[in-house]
């Protein structure tokens, strides 16, 4: 019998979390899987929970949660050779859920991926700056320094659990009006010929589709992809974010002269002028100067198979 972990974020969506585990825990059990369903104890402890699981002998540990969740069991599940990660949505985003074709019905995605495959992975790391000195943490789904660091900033300050998507997007859509964004330059690893390049926004995504009104603003490399898709948001942000925001909702992104897509190894946004805000797969991490790379062989996933 297979051993198994369901750990799962209590704070997560806004359904009866340990109703909605129960179910899952049974459906996965009847399926064979010797399932232990254990709640994450705090912000910021599902890394070692995860990590704890797989020295414990758990095959299989399955993040159950929004993306923030799923990015917190990533910094405990990195590099374990021994164990695959399973991924269940309750979030509102559900980025990487999507990603994996993934049921956004929680108990059909914990089943679907009974017939995924395990795959090894890369993983970004992001380093950045604390008050406390230099940090760094894995990714999956997305890393970036300008408004989006801003954004989840923001969202943090002002508790974005409590907020529906409505109320986010008219707090995105009036950050992104009343706020001066500084430039920063971009170094990026193998160096072309503009480095570095003056930047506004440098996000690296690696799902297809960010989901909600994000969507058309940034497709991603696919994750198993060795390159980084870096898209970088030129000076003045004035110009270069409302030409952003249109012409990806019109489908006219390539003809913008704003903004670059470029697949790299890794880039480090510096701290210019005025350091700015750091996030990554939605949480907020700290300031720049940020440096972003991908780590090979890092995390086995459970993935759709391929065709
Ligand atoms: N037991 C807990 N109690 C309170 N907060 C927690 C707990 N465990 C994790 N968290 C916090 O919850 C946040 C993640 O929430 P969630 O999984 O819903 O992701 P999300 O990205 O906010 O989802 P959404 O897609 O809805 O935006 C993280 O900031 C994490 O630190």
């Amino acid at each position: 019998m297979r051993r198994a972990v369901l750990l799962y974020n209590p704070a997560s969506g806004r359904r009866h979390a340990e109703h909605l585990i129960a179910h899952i825990a049974k459906a996965l059990r009847n399926e064979g899987l010797d399932l232990e369903t254990i709640p994450t104890k705090a912000p910021g402890t599902a890394g070692r929970q995860a990590a704890e699981a797989c020295t414990a002998g758990a095959e299989i540990v399955f993040a159950c949660g929004g993306d923030g969740t799923i990015h917190e069991v990533l910094q405990g599940m990195a590099f374990q050779p021994q164990a695959v990660m399973g991924v269940i949505p309750l979030g509102s985003a559900n980025a990487l859920a999507r990603h994996l074709q993934l049921s956004l019905d929680p108990v059909r995605a914990a089943l679907q991926q009974l017939d995924h495959e395990s795959q090894i992975i890369p993983i970004g790391q992001v380093r950045y700056q604390t008050p406390q000195g230099e940090r760094s943490r894995y990714f999956l789904v997305m890393a970036g320094a300008g408004p989006d660091g801003a954004l989840v900033y923001k969202m943090l300050a002002s508790g974005k659990h409590s907020l529906g998507r409505l109320s986010y997007y008219l707090r995105a859509a009036h950050l992104f009006a009343s706020t001066r964004f500084s430039p920063f330059a971009v170094h990026v690893t193998p160096p072309n010929n503009a480095a570095p390049m003056p930047a506004v926004s440098a996000m690296a995504v690696r799902v297809g589709d960010l989901g909600g009104l994000f969507s058309p603003l940034a497709r991603g490399a696919p994750l198993e992809d060795p390159h980084l898709r870096l898209t970088l948001a030129a000076p003045p942000a004035s110009l270069s974010l409302p030409a952003w925001f249109a012409l990806s909702w019109s489908r006219l992104h390539r003809w913008n002269p704003h903004v670059r897509t470029l697949e790299v190894e890794s880039f480090t946004c510096g701290s210019g002028a005025n350091p700015v805000q750091v996030q990554a797969d939605g949480e907020w991490l700290g300031r720049t100067p940020m440096t972003v790379s991908l780590l090979p062989n890092a995390l086995r996933l459970l993935m759709p198979r391929k065709l």
